[in-house]
């Protein structure tokens, strides 16, 4: 029988719903940890609470924590995979995080519910014995961090949420599942064709998301300029274009040695020099933005965050969001 460490963050997927209020929150007992003993047909499980937080009150120092803790007992015990439950809000950060950073060819599976445990129609638990089967299955090795929820095999690069409350919202827009889970087994339909991984002992470095729109005034971008800036991301209008009013702050930025990086706000393709008029994305690039490919922009800041603890070095950023 395979191994499996479980461990778990928060989330919905350690939650209760309170029948009198309808709401939904952390406090009391852990209730998925106490189902944990029941699945032990499926694999020989070791589980852990590492936290037992809501994910919109993760921070990266957390992932890097539970990062640090996956290394370690990974290298302690000779598990076949590992199991992380997460709250959805903040899930596709962590396991981005954890893709770029773990070091390991076994199977990293992230996963978390819509509804909590005691609510009709619960997904905590079916994602959970999902995610252990994903974890014992030879064929997910090497594909780094995967995210599994509703059925469906993510990676952790391309996955994002995209309902408030369906639980199918998980979805990797532009290129679908990887894999599929049935009654029957764990299917794999696409392989990767690049892991990154990049061993940083911190995350110290402060960098700012900014989502562009319509009618976009400069006081924001002067406003964080402010701040101790080590890096920008932009989140771009379609193939990478900002509002004009923009572009002088933006160059201003550059031009100080902080690194920016550019993705799109669209919810598929990727960023291009398309366009040559003022806030255009080939004026972007001449200024020495770093065009960002395949990325959202949280998960472009999570890059942005980890490469800064490896290099301030443009030619190596840039290398680096090719
Ligand atoms: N479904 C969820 O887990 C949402 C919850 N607010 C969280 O991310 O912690």
């Amino acid at each position: 029988m395979k191994k499996v460490l479980i461990i778990h963050t928060g989330g919905t997927i350690s939650m209760k719903e309170n029948k009198n209020t309808g709401e939904v929150n952390t406090e009391g007992e852990h209730p998925l940890e106490e189902m944990v003993p029941s699945l032990s047909s499926i694999a020989k499980i070791q589980d852990e609470v590492l936290f037992h937080i809501p994910s919109p009150h993760m921070t990266p120092s957390h992932m890097l924590q539970l990062g640090s803790r996956i290394h370690e007992k990974l290298a302690q015990e000779d598990f076949d995979g590992v199991v992380v439950t997460h709250g959805t809000d903040t899930l596709e950060e962590t396991a981005y995080f954890l893709d770029l950073y773990v070091q390991t060819r076994k199977p990293v599976v992230v996963t978390g519910a819509m509804r909590s445990i005691n609510e009709i129609g619960s997904d905590g638990l079916y994602n959970l014995i999902t995610s252990i089967r994903v974890a014992c299955s030879d064929e997910a090795q090497d594909k780094g961090v995967l995210v599994v929820m509703n059925d469906e095999i993510h990676t952790a690069k391309n996955v994002t949420k995209t309902s408030t409350s369906n639980v199918a919202t998980f979805q990797s827009p532009q290129y679908g599942p990887i894999g599929i889970a049935t009654k029957r087994g764990i299917f794999f339909h696409h392989t990767l064709t690049k892991h990154e991984s990049y061993p940083i002992q911190a995350v110290t470095n402060n960098v700012v998301l900014l989502k562009m729109y319509a009618g976009m005034d400069a006081a924001l971008l002067r406003a964080i300029q402010q701040t101790q800036l080590d890096g920008l991301v932009i989140e771009a209008l379609g193939q990478g274009n900002i509002p004009p009013s923009l572009v002088d702050p933006l160059r201003e930025i550059v031009d100080n040695g902080v690194p920016v990086v550019l993705v799109s706000r669209c919810y598929q393709g990727i960023v291009q020099d398309v366009y040559s008029y003022n806030g255009g994305g080939a004026q972007l690039k001449d200024m020495g933005i770093i065009f960002a490919n395949g990325l959202t922009g949280p998960k472009a800041r999570i890059k942005l965050m980890i490469a800064l603890e490896l290099t301030k070095n443009k030619h190596d950023l840039v290398a680096m969001f090719a």
